[in-house]
């Protein structure tokens, strides 16, 4: 079954579809064997990996770079890669940028907003894709709650449904009140994936940072299932105490020479 294929059915079945961002290869491995249904290298890599200000600086080519890195750790799993700001700009630089990312190992990519001509070109040049609407945070730089009146609530369920009408494999629905979600998923045939869209949506996704507890923001949306960042703090502080006191490394972790060989070095070699 084709990717599309593959989630419709999920969808059809009511079974929820989990999705995570994975930017590097020990991520992915632990995605994959954990059963993430689809992995996303999202173009949040910038602001949370890379150390940009923000999604804007994101270049085609960091995408890439992170999707070549994600196949090589989830060499099966399905993997949904952003088109980053502005190399969206015309159906045709969608298109050949897509192209890229699938060369990458991409089998999927998403972009933001409500442009079913994009949508469209990439769809009739083989590429499956995935849409984004609500938060936008490529162009939408106040990360506030999209949708919440009636007015722009209908205007998202009529940007939802054109993008369906293309032939999209699923939604991304971000920050805004789950009454919104829960009508568009009903209006459109593509499965629907939210962050910040509540519970009625066909799936849900999060950034791997936050889950992990790495992010310092402490957003409404997330579920933290563990607290990595002070456990990396202690760790990296601990190695830094122990070779500053000559604690680490002990005999157990170095490597003697044979006997003889130490004999005969120690008199001077040969
Ligand atoms: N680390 C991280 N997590 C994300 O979920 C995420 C990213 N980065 N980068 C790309 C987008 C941006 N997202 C964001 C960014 C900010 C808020 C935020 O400030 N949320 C507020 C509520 C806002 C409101 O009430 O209008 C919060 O308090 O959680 C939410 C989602 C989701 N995505
Ligand atoms: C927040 C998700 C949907 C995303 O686009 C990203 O991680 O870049
Ligand atoms: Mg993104």
């Amino acid at each position: 079954m084709d990717i599309k294929a593959r989630f419709l059915e999920m969808k059809r079945q009511g079974r929820p579809i989990a999705v995570l961002t994975a930017y590097d290869y020990p991520t992915a491995k632990a995605e994959a064997a954990a059963g993430v249904d689809l992995i996303l290298v999202g173009d949040s890599v910038g602001t949370n990996v890379l150390g940009y200000a923000s999604e804007q600086e994101v270049q085609l080519s960091d995408i890439a770079h992170h999707v070549r890195a994600v196949r090589r750790g989830a060499p099966q799993a399905p993997i949904l890669a952003d088109l980053p700001y502005r190399t969206y700009e015309t159906p045709e630089m969608a298109v050949a940028n897509a192209r890229q990312l699938r060369e990458a190992g991409a089998d999927m990519v998403k972009f933001e907003g409500a442009r079913p001509e994009i949508a469209a070109a990439l769809i009739a040049a083989g590429i499956p894709v995935c849409g984004h609407l609500g938060l936008e945070p490529q162009t939408h730089l106040d990360k506030k709650l999209r949708g919440r009146s009636a007015v722009e609530a209908a205007q998202l369920v009529e940007a939802a449904v054109a993008l369906d009408r293309t032939g999209i494999s699923l939604l991304v629905l971000e920050l805004i009140p789950e009454e919104v979600a829960a009508r568009l998923t009903r209006a459109i045939a593509a499965p629907s994936i939210g962050i910040g869209a509540g519970r009625y949506t066909d799936g849900q996704v999060l950034v791997i940072t936050d889950l992990l507890g790495l992010t310092s923001a402490n957003f409404r949306h997330n579920r933290r299932y563990a607290e990595l960042g002070p456990l990396i703090g202690t760790a990296i502080a601990g190695y830094v105490r122990d070779v500053h006191q000559r604690a680490f490394p002990t005999e157990a972790n170095a490597f003697a020479m044979p006997k003889e060989a130490l004999l005969s070095f120690e008199s001077g070699g040969s």
